[in-house]
């Protein structure tokens, strides 16, 4: 737990709790109980506390501060940290691999601290809906001041040992044996006096400003929050270092208790299992195919099709990781532009020397010898099923091949090959290298082998990756189908587009279903809804009641605004920008008639809008597949309105267009909807308990098979906010099940037609029979 060893005159107290030595009641009291024998013994005259194997400690151990030791342990630490400070014998910490939370704080009590050069350290707390209980908040100011606190503290951000030199919390940088010169610089500051050694003797140096500095952020903080809790207390707590010591420890231990038994902490706690959970996968058809079963083939080397925004930002990912990657596009021009982007971004990360692992081509051949294919063209499915049966012939017969499609059916594609058996579903988020969610989808004949290898290739590039089964739009995007719809109902019966965003942003969400569809591009939607012979590139189609589609309720706003040239933000900006945009446009619209053997004149053609919108309905629909690729890279740089805001040039604020609300108003009309005035809570609860019963059914038929894994979608791919723990522990632990039942129960009665408000069977079973979500295929304990 910690062994301790004598060096001459100085003691070394090493952690030692595999994996990540995290602080449990047992060890902290082994700590104690090192810190009393160093003490007691005259020959002792310094002291060493490191951590044994690959890091310092990582922090408190969850799982203990989870269950009812939670007060036990906090106390423990803070026990041991007043040891530390108050010892008559100088304490060295000594740094490697994670100082984290408790174990930074252990760090911060002592009188020096030494710190290998790949060292990190951080208070993360606030991402567990809690602060850094153990004097932290009053620690941390004493050294880098208020405002740099309250930035590292609300952040949780990772400080680099070189950083932590900076600033003043590390002492030295070790470049040698850490613990060999831990124990020769414990020796040389022996007999020094620790009075300026002790942190918390020290005054905050900006402390004259706190009010000042406090007032400057909080509306950034609460901004960021989104409706947790935990940041603001962060800076209450930080506000505290000001006064005497002892007080501010005290405060810091009020408002610990106070976030530490809030239900926004549970779901946090919950939060950092589940996205660690969700790789103990298995199965929803066959549980005995699970990830201790199952054998990933080992990916050294990667193709990725397709050198469109997703394509380059799959191939960032891959050579990030490490990976080989073939980077295939047909259009020269395309493949140069996604090289710029590749390499530019690898600069600003400092790793230009994985561009030498890219090999870019315009040759299928030379993607013959990779372990794997991702596919990244364009979303549309007779030419992913042209790419996969070239893919077919050409590659090696074990290497796997990956669609990254956000809805398309895997088995068609898988069909157009051999080896349905190696085909499987890899959806990216966009932007593919930021975002983390990798949502992996087995189809019907892919084999155990080739989701354990998607699986692992998730992990080893970062992302979290889910598995789930095939269905129209997976899990993320079948759920988004029923909170948008409802969105857009609400349109009808009175809400303006900006007040639904702002209800649901208000719930904690980056932003509202609108400036989101604004932002991904609303000819996404449509062209899916064409496909699916919803409507047509023209109107809806013939013979088809302007509302309703299949029996179901349609609402063709989307449509008719796609119609009108109303596409999206794409690169952020509305009409204003079409005139600055020129440049760009020109060389995609020239690539697209040169293909037709024709050359056009842009001038001619902004000059005449509607001409434009048409041409991109051609480009869109263009049967020719060598056609599509262009067409998306005409579509990025074409600034097209948006659906339902306008931006201003430069920006990324929505503002309400006059034009839309106009048409919305007319269309309200001609339809003989009566606008009436809706609550936010209404708002909210219809879109999102639509999306949540959406939930149900996906686990009901197996396409997720556990709710945390549809949380750990939501929470990593969609936004939803973290602090709430995602949409189905939300639902239960916040709500409450039988809650849920009645509302939608109330909403279906009041729109019968609206069939995604329609409680779903599983749901009202649970609810019958008292069962529970988390009990719901959970594996593990933990939860
Ligand atoms: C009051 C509160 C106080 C005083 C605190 O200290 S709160 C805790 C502060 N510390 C943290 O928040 C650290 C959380 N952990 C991490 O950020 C990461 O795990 C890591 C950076 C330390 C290591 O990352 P990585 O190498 O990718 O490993 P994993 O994240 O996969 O973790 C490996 C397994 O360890 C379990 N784990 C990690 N941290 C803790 C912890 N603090 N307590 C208990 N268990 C922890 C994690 O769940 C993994 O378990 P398995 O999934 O393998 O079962």
């Amino acid at each position: 737990m910690a062994e301790y060893s004598t060096y001459g005159s100085v003691a070394v107290l090493q952690v030692n709790n595999p994996p990540l030595n995290t602080f449990t009641r047992h060890v902290l009291q082994a700590l104690v109980s090192g810190l009393e024998r160093a003490q007691r013994d005259p020959a002792v005259r310094s002291i060493v506390i490191a951590g044994k194997g690959p890091t310092f400690p990582a922090g408190a151990d969850l799982e203990e501060l989870l269950g009812t030791a939670a007060a036990p342990l906090l106390s423990n630490l803070r026990m041991v940290d007043k040891h530390v400070d108050t010892c008559q014998k100088p304490i060295v910490c000594a740094i490697h691999g994670t100082a984290l939370g408790g174990g930074f704080e252990l760090a911060l009590a002592s009188h020096y601290r030494l710190a290998v050069p790949s060292a990190t350290l951080s208070l993360p707390e606030v991402h567990l809906g809690m602060l850094p209980g153990a004097g932290g908040t009053q620690r941390l100011p004493r050294v880098v001041g208020v405002k740099s606190a309250i930035q590292l503290i609300t952040s949780g951000q990772d400080i680099k040992a070189q950083q932590a030199l900076t600033l003043g919390l590390v002492d030295k940088i070790v470049q040698g044996d850490l613990l060999k010169e831990a124990v020769s610089f414990a020796r040389s500051v022996e007999g020094r006096p620790l009075e300026d050694r002790r942190i918390s003797q020290r005054t905050v140096p900006d402390a004259d400003k706190v009010d000042e500095v406090v007032e400057a952020t909080r509306k950034t903080i609460l901004r960021k929050a989104r409706g947790a809790i935990a940041p603001l207390t962060c800076v209450q707590a930080i506000q505290a270092s000001v006064l005497p010591f002892a007080a501010g420890m005290a405060r810091e231990a009020d408002l610990m208790t106070y976030l530490m038994t809030s239900w926004q902490a549970a779901a946090q706690q919950y939060v950092f299992f589940s996205e660690r959970e969700v790789r103990q996968w298995s199965h929803p058809r066959d549980k005995h195919i699970n990830f201790r079963t199952a054998k990933p083939t080992v990916i050294k080397s990667v193709g990725v099709v397709g050198a469109g925004t997703m394509g380059a930002g799959i191939t960032i990912s891959l050579l990030q990781a490490g990976l080989k990657v073939v980077l295939l596009e047909v259009n020269k021009k395309q493949l140069d532009k996604a090289i710029a982007v590749i390499q530019k971004t690898l600069r600003q990360k400092s790793a230009s020397q994985k561009m030498s692992q890219l090999t870019t081509t315009m040759d299928y051949s030379q993607l013959s010898d990779v372990d794997m294919v991702i596919e990244a063209v364009f979303e549309n499915l007779r030419l992913k099923k042209e790419v996969f049966r070239k893919l077919d012939v050409i590659t090696k017969p074990q290497a796997v091949l990956a669609s990254n499609t956000s809805g398309l059916d895997i088995d068609k594609i898988a069909a157009a090959t051999k080896r349905p058996d190696k085909v499987v579903g890899t959806h990216f988020f966009s932007p593919a290298n930021v975002m983390r969610l990798l949502e992996n989808i087995y189809g019907k004949k892919t084999s155990a082998e080739t989701v354990a290898t998607v699986m692992q290739l998730a992990t080893t590039i970062g992302k979290v990756g889910v598995l789930v089964g095939n269905c129209a739009g997976f899990v993320g995007n079948r759920m988004l189908g029923p909170y948008r719809s409802e969105a857009l109902f609400l349109l009808e019966e009175g809400v303006d587009p900006q007040d639904v965003d702002r209800a649901i942003e208000e719930f904690g969400f980056p932003m509202g279903p609108f400036r989101m569809t604004d932002l991904a591009g609303n000819d996404i939607g449509w062209r899916r809804r064409i496909e699916a012979r919803l409507t047509t590139e023209h109107g809806p189609p013939p013979d088809t009641p302007a509302l309703y589609r299949r029996g179901d309720r349609y609402c063709p706003l989307p449509d008719m605004l796609c119609l009108q040239g109303r596409l999206g933000q794409k690169t952020g900006a509305g009409c204003m920008m079409l005139q600055e945009a020129k440049d760009d446009l020109t060389e995609n619209i020239y690539i697209r008639f040169r293909t037709d053997g024709s050359v056009f004149d842009l001038r001619r053609l902004l000059a005449h809008t509607k001409t434009l919108e048409e041409l991109i309905l051609d480009l869109l629909f263009a049967d020719d597949c060598a056609l599509l690729a262009h067409t998306e890279a005409a579509l990025m740089s074409h600034h097209a309105p948006s659906m339902c805001n306008r931006y201003d040039p430069g920006s990324r604020t929505a503002l309400p267009d006059p034009v839309v609300l106009q048409m919305i108003q007319d269309y309200r009309q001609e339809h003989g909807f009566k606008k009436r005035t809706i609550s936010s809570q209404e708002i909210v609860e219809r879109c999102l308990y639509s999306l949540i019963n959406e939930g149900f059914h996906v686990l009901d038929e197996g396409i997720a098979s556990r709710a945390l894994d549809i949380d750990v979608i939501y929470l990593f791919g969609y936004g939803w906010p973290r602090h709430t723990g995602g949409p189905m522990y939300y639902v239960e632990r916040v709500i409450g099940l039988e809650k849920l039942l009645r509302s939608l129960e109330t909403y279906s009665a009041r729109y019968p037609n609206h069939s995604h408000l329609q409680p779903s069977p599983l749901l009202r079973d649970m609810v019958a029979k008292g069962g529970s979500l988390a009990a719901l295929g959970t594996t593990d304990s933990k939860l």
